[in-house]
């Protein structure tokens, strides 16, 4: 993971090799693909295998669930080589201790007030709203947010005009876009991609 005082930036939701390629050339740390049934992202584990191959060692590769029996998020995991794995479900800590692996970076996604990463075992947590993937921006502006300590990302309805304001308002360690970065429902624009880590990374967070 990378150790810059950079924002760290997480795409997600990608399904194509262009798009893959245009996120790491545009500086991302992390990129996301979607495991999770029922989105027009979803992607099996062959595509999501080919994809991940695309990204070099010094970004970060996650595969995102969504109440999944744990078998199922190990194996999509494995088949895919995602090295990171995120968890938008109810899960408990014990999902993650179960998830646990060498060079496996766990991310716990919530809706809820958390006071601190870590709490359920994770190395990231990500701040998202209540529908994730909707594009629906939450109350992170308002002023009884308190940020939770260590380190945490946050999402939901980031846009590249929104991005920079939101990780000053916030302090926030990194974020996290899908709906975003796209012209369409599911479908991303390499265009909205590079604006949006231009605008994070030249927020001066
Ligand atoms: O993207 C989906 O459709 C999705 C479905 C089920 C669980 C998670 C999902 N996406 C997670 C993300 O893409 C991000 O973590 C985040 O929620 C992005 O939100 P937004 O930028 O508002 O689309």
């Amino acid at each position: 993971m990378s150790e810059s005082s950079a924002p760290f930036v997480k795409i997600c939701g990608l399904k194509t090799g262009h798009d893959v390629d245009v996120a790491v050339e545009a500086g991302a740390d992390a990129i996301g693909f979607v495991f999770a049934p029922g989105s027009p992202r979803t992607v099996g584990a062959g595509l999501a295998r080919e994809l991940a191959a695309r990204v070099p060692d010094g970004v970060l590769t996650v595969g995102v669930f969504r109440g999944q029996p744990v078998e199922e998020v190990r194996r999509l995991a494995e088949a895919s080589g995602v090295r990171g794995v995120q968890l938008h479900g109810d899960e408990g800590p014990e999902y993650y201790e179960e998830l646990r692996a060498p060079g496996r970076t766990l991310l716990r996604a919530t809706a809820e007030h958390v006071k601190a990463c870590g709490e359920y075992g994770e190395d990231l947590l990500l701040l998202d709203a209540p529908d994730p993937g909707s594009g629906k921006p939450w109350n992170w502006g308002s002023a009884d947010f308190a940020a939770p300590e260590g380190r945490w990302l946050l999402a939901g309805g980031l846009t590249p005009a929104n991005v920079a304001e939101a990780l000053r308002t916030t302090g926030a360690w990194g974020v996290d876009v899908s709906s975003g970065v796209e012209e369409g429902r599911g479908v991303k624009s390499p265009a909205l991609i590079r604006a949006f880590v231009r605008a994070a990374h030249a927020s001066g967070r």
